[in-house]
């Protein structure tokens, strides 16, 4: 790739894949005058799909598999790959995809919820392989480094956002399990030697079931493995309901059942089979019948109806509005249309949802569209307490003022699948009562657990290499920043007492003389992290997997309102750069939005930072020097960007998105045509600066002035391309400009 120097940008779903229709001609345009291709790779939901069933597709309807494609480009050096955020779907979400594209012509089969024989079977495995998180686990050969910039943090103090208030009289609290769950079943062992382990399930009768077999495993990995007890869930779901009844709090229910796409859907459903047990107990026949599935959420039940006779719904529906007379108030994800925090597994991912609950002061919205005080129910140990902690510190100090304070930049543990986001293929739910035990190759048992029937059980996987590396960004991004880090690990988990005597080793293979670099229990590195922030203090988290998910959704949140303004770089192991666009999703509410006033709130601000940093390693990687001249001139552009708050505004007849990109690419050219770095594309951009400059206010005219009426786009998952494009690009004075490059 050296010769013909390539940056591959990803199509994904949702409000980024519009915001690319506007954004990447102006990219491509740029790139292309330092000799740059900037390609695409498709791994949308709906190409994901497409891309799987070749068998039932005609010839001009199939596509390749790009995110295989990728994810072998990740592990060589050449890999330069900007990703966007994309849909991680839920079986809700999958099976609407598919919908849609069936009824654009393309022959795939239903989604078998209940496969009737092999060919289903097969079916629904190939379905099962693009559910849930199945891109960024593919993408990630490297540990993550997110942060915001100087210059964002400096924007974020200068234009801060609302945050909630808090009341010291706030009843609003985590709720998580004392015994039964992941966090105190944890085992875990260093593998010694390179092999195979497999796992297995013995039942009461002696009788012997192998789970998987043939899992390799690496010298030096370390392995864990945890079980959650359905009933012990179950009892403790019930206590919570009446607890929330008692205390007049909204019940609220925060897991991720998109990148725990095995355990969390199967907790998700204990939770919905207990909030509405009556009902479901009452007409479980019926139910069963019509193919209700707990797991997708209290909506599947609704989906269901109108497969029954008019009498069974209006006595399901009469059971459930009486239900609800013996339940505390459900958090809502829409009060407008009635949609509850127990209505689908992917509407409420705790990564965002808990930040959004502490800056809405600690609430969420009850039936009446209101905010009120909330039970936050996350049942599993490990990291629940965090989030208490960030309650009770705002309950004394009040909100987190985002003038003022400091900030948690994050250097996450993401490599090769590590920990808990890499064990669904080595997730269970346990179909009888028995014991799991994990063995080596020769017999001899390293984990076991005593298990029964609905129990789940799951192993993780940590590579040693990825740890090492971990180790080695900690200590560079601490010494490159000037600022404390702290490791997020807590001695009394057996998989993170195995990391820590890692990170003992490994710290020694660095200089790491004036550092300050701790290891402190999470519930600890968050009251110190933030009781610093309150001072103004900047601390680097050091986390697992699922903690640095967390946390670049948290502490980006508090600190600049959303954490879309993340730059979050993914060095990749074999010496490719991954460049991640911001830390949140797709966001499917600014899609609605623009399919009904044209208007995509939609800020590519981690974009521009993804292409910022994308740019300058190429320009590194390939000696490419015009690529260092427009990674430069970009870093400026970002700066005036922010300096000058050309971020989407949030309402119809201000700039939106695309209003956005045309400031981006107005000050882009600007610095293009200031620099002396590069005569030639000083000569280049400076007439489009100037045909940009003077047209400034027409530019910004033709793109509001589409705005407020209703637009179509051919699709959700599936948009038509070119109906998009039209649709992201409105100014004609702007597309003669950039064609005119
Ligand atoms: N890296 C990835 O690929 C990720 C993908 N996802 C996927 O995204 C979907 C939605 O997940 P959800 O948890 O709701 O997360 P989202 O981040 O999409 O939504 C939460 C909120 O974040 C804000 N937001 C996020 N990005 C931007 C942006 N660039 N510009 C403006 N606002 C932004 C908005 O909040 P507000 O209006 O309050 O500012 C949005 O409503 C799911 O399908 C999920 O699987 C989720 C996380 C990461
Ligand atoms: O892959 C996903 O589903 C979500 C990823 C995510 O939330 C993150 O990495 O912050
Ligand atoms: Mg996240």
């Amino acid at each position: 790739m050296s010769n013909a120097p390539t940056i591959l940008y990803t199509l994904t779903d949702e409000a980024p894949f519009l915001a690319t229709a506007s954004l990447l001609p102006i990219v491509q345009a740029y790139a292309g005058t330092a000799g740059i291709a900037v390609d695409t790779r498709d791994i949308s939901l709906a190409g994901r799909i497409l891309s799987q069933f070749p068998d039932f597709l005609r010839d001009d309807q199939k596509i390749g598999d790009h995110l295989a494609e990728l994810g072998q480009l990740a592990t060589t050096p050449d890999a330069n790959i900007i990703k966007l955020p994309n849909v991680s779907a839920s079986v809700p979400q999958l099976k609407a995809a598919i919908i849609e594209l069936q009824k654009q012509g393309y022959a795939l089969p239903d989604y078998p919820e209940e496969p009737k024989d092999e060919r289903e079977n097969e079916i629904k495995a190939r379905y099962d392989r693009i559910k849930g998180s199945a891109v960024n686990p593919v993408l990630r050969e490297g540990n993550s480094d997110r942060r915001a910039p100087a210059s964002v943090k400096a924007y974020a103090r200068k234009h801060p956002h609302k945050m909630g208030a808090w009341s010291g009289d706030s009843v609003s609290h985590v709720s998580h399990m004392a015994s039964g769950d992941f966090y105190g079943s944890e085992q875990s062992k260093v593998i010694d030697k390179a092999g195979t382990v497999s796992i297995e399930l013995t039942g009461q009768d002696g009788r012997r079931n192998m789970l998987k077999t043939n899992i390799k495993v690496q010298a030096g990995e370390v392995i864990d493995a945890a079980a959650m007890s359905a009933k012990a869930l179950s009892r403790f779901v019930d206590t919570q309901i009446d607890d929330a009844l008692a205390k007049g709090v909204l019940f609220s229910l925060h897991l991720k059942a998109t990148m725990m796409k095995v355990s969390d859907p199967i907790m998700f459903g204990i939770v919905v089979s207990r909030f509405y047990r009556d009902t479901i107990a009452k007409h479980a026949d019926v139910l069963a019948q019509a193919g209700f599935d707990a797991n997708n959420g209290i909506g599947d039940l609704y989906a269901r109806l109108p497969s029954l006779p008019p009498e069974t719904v209006a006595a399901i529906e009469a059971d459930i509005a009486d239900e609800y007379t013996r339940r505390p108030g459900v958090a809502m994800v829409n009060s407008d249309k009635g949609i509850t925090n127990l209505h689908v597994p992917s509407d409420v991912i705790v990564d965002a949802s808990m930040p959004a609950m502490i800056r809405d002061s600690g609430r969420m919205w009850n039936t009446d569209g209101k905010l009120q005080d909330t039970k936050a129910v996350i049942p599993d140990r490990c990291y629940a307490g965090i989030y208490q902690a960030v309650v009770d510190d705002c309950r004394t100090h009040g909100a987190f003022d985002p003038a003022t304070m400091g900030s948690v930049p994050n250097v996450g543990l993401m490599a090769q699948k590590a920990e808990e986001y890499g064990s669904h293929d080595k997730t269970f739910q346990i179909p009888a009562d028995g014991v799991v035990r994990v063995l080596d190759e020769a017999g001899h048992v390293l984990m076991e657990h005593k298990v029964e029937a609905g129990d789940i059980w799951r192993m993780c996987q940590t590579k040693d290499a990825p740890i090492q590396d971990w180790v080695k960004l900690t200590v560079n991004r601490a010494r490159l920043s000037h600022t404390p880090a702290v490791f997020w690990l807590d001695s009394q988990r057996a998989h993170d007492a195995n990391v820590i005597a890692k990170v003992e080793r490994y710290l020694k293979d660095h200089d790491t003389n004036g550092l300050d670099i701790r290891i402190m229990a999470p519930v600890d590195a968050m009251k110190h992290s933030l009781a610093r922030i309150r001072q103004g203090q900047d601390t680097i988290s050091v986390t697992g997997n699922v903690l640095r998910d967390y946390l670049t959704d948290l502490f980006p949140i508090m600190e600049l309102g959303t954490s879309a303004k993340m730059l979050s770089v993914v060095p990749l192991m074999n010496g490719g750069g991954l460049f991640e666009t911001g830390a949140g999703g797709s966001a499917p509410k600014h899609v609605q939005q623009f399919v009904q006033e044209n208007y995509l709130r939609w800020d590519s601000l981690g974009e521009f930072l993804a292409l910022a940093a994308s740019l300058e390693h190429l320009s590194e990687h390939t000696g490419n020097a015009r690529a260092k001249v427009l990674a430069d001139t970009l870093d400026t552009a970002n700066a005036k960007f922010l300096d000058t708050d050309k971020s989407p505004s949030r309402k119809v007849g201000g700039i939106d998105n695309r209003g956005s990109h045309f400031y981006l690419a107005m000050y882009w050219a600007q610095a293009l045509a200031a620099q002396d770095a590069d005569a030639a594309l000083k000569a280049k951009f400076a007439p489009l600066a100037e045909a940009l400059t003077g047209n400034e206010a027409k530019i910004v005219e033709e793109l509001v002035a589409v705005q407020g009426k209703p637009v179509e786009i051919g699709g959700y998952y599936h948009p038509d391309m070119d109906l998009v494009s039209k649709a992201m690009r409105p100014s004609a004075t702007l597309n003669a400009a950039l064609a005119a490059l």
